[in-house]
């Protein structure tokens, strides 16, 4: 087998990251764009020892479960280098899509995490209801998106980029985002070199944040900045809970996923105790804090954050629970905790709940052995990664956490991506 090989495929599973796998001549090969039980005209990209990575080109025999593509610029039908990227589980059906994630969690957790367990993968409309505002129109795993990137290069092109490049795609749609959203991606004629973030608040008015790239003479990057306005802060509404965030700062991408993520977690945490210590890390502007809040009366909380922005707004959006905003890396407040905590902070920590909510990476070895030291009671972990996050359930299971429940969340319908919810016990 050879790079620039054209081959045809029996595809028999599906693995993390939006690929699919097949076998060929000794070696596992990673293909896209297919699904498991077809046949795949590929031709291959890439050839390492034991894996090979190749690009659709044609489907000979088709699973029942594909459809025409909800993005239509990134149907098998076009060059695979001619691809938007974003939708790469846009050519199956949405239940098909969600037992595909429940799978990948399933498998992960198996490898990584030594347990298997079985794991449902449900849509928003199923946590918050079919008639639930922030769920409307989005019936087909479209139009969810209220966050989303285009990317400007030196010829003036703009689009996103195309599947696995940084390649920028001109397109005539963007199915998954908003409405508005949309309208205003495709009116934009001009920007400069980088990147446009088009964010719509719960206000519905969409801005544009432009990220020029960097081209200025590096030589001279020690001369002084033009003053930087200020950035722009914007409302997020949660039930009936407002949220002050930057326009360009973290905030869940689909328009339910708040929503959704702050009732799973109040859900599955229930009462907590108000006679307890308890930690929101990786904790952004306050969402989850925010319900740890309702959820504990008087409780002692604290959220973790290193955006110093972040944790300003988290500070306000938080103060009718006096909760305290902390600007650090977690691992770095871990540490610092492990030296200072007194008996009664120790024993008020290990009678509360710890959640943590890390970026794709996870939070890792020395993070999760933080929190065991600490020794509450229950941890509950989201996360949008089920590798990462079967590698940190496997810590925690070595440092004498249970897992007791895991539940997942479709929040990025026509991608790979899944969230899902972990609460261990100790
Ligand atoms: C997935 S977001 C979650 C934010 C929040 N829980 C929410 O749902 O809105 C992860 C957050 O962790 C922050 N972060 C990333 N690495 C961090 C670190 N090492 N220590 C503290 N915060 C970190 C990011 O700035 C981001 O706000």
């Amino acid at each position: 087998m050879q790079s620039g090989d054209t081959i045809d495929l029996h595809i028999s599973g599906v693995a993390h990251g939006g690929v699919f796998v097949a076998r060929h001549e000794g070696r596992v090969v990673f293909v896209p764009d297919a699904l498991p039980g077809e046949t795949v005209r590929v031709r291959i990209t890439d050839v390492k020892k034991s894996f090979a990575r190749a690009e659709a080109l044609e489907v000979l025999d088709a699973s029942p479960d594909r459809r025409a593509h909800v993005w239509e610029q990134a149907d098998i039908a076009h060059a695979p280098e001619q691809r938007p990227g974003g939708a790469d589980f846009g050519h199956i059906a949405l239940p098909r899509q969600r037992a595909l994630k429940a799978q990948v969690l399933s498998e992960a957790f198996e490898k990584f995490a030594g347990t298997s367990l079985d794991v449902t993968v449900r849509g928003p409309e199923e946590v918050l209801g079919a008639d639930h505002p922030a769920v409307q129109g989005t019936e087909e795993g479209t139009r969810y998106r209220t966050r989303i990137s285009l990317h400007v290069d030196g010829e003036g092109r703009i689009g996103p980029y195309a599947a696995r490049s940084n390649t920028i795609i001109p397109v005539t749609s963007h199915p998954l985002a908003t409405l508005d959203i949309e309208a205003v991606a495709l009116a934009v004629r001009k920007a400069p070199e980088g990147r446009l973030d088009l964010v719509q608040p719960s206000d519905g008015q969409v801005r544009t944040i432009r990220r020029p790239a960097f081209t200025g003479d590096k030589r001279r990057r020690f001369a002084p900045r033009p003053e930087k306005a200020a950035p722009e802060v914007i409302q997020e509404v949660v039930g009936d809970r407002e949220f002050r965030v930057d326009a360009g700062g973290f905030w869940q991408v689909h328009r339910a996923a708040a929503a959704t993520l702050d009732s799973a977690v109040r859900a599955a945490l229930g009462e907590l105790s108000s006679d307890a210590w308890h930690l929101d890390l990786y904790g952004g502007v306050g969402l989850f804090a925010a319900a740890m809040g309702d959820l504990a009366g008087s409780a002692r909380i604290t959220t973790v954050e290193s955006e110093a922005r972040a944790t300003a707004h988290a500070r306000y959006n938080l103060e009718m629970f006096g909760a305290e905003a902390v600007t650090a890396r977690v691992d770095r407040f871990l540490a610092r905790l492990a030296h200072q905590a007194t008996d009664l902070d120790r024993e008020m920590l290990s009678r509360g709940v710890t959640l943590l909510d890390p970026p794709r990476s996870g939070a890792g070895k020395e993070v999760v052995a933080g929190i065991a030291g600490l020794a509450p009671e229950r941890v509950a972990y989201v996360a949008c990664d089920p590798v990462a996050l079967a590698r940190d359930i496997g810590y925690f299971r070595e440092a004498g956490y249970e897992l007791t429940s895991l539940e997942a969340f479709d929040l990025f319908p026509n991608s790979h991506h899944v969230e899902a919810l972990a609460v261990l016990s100790r």
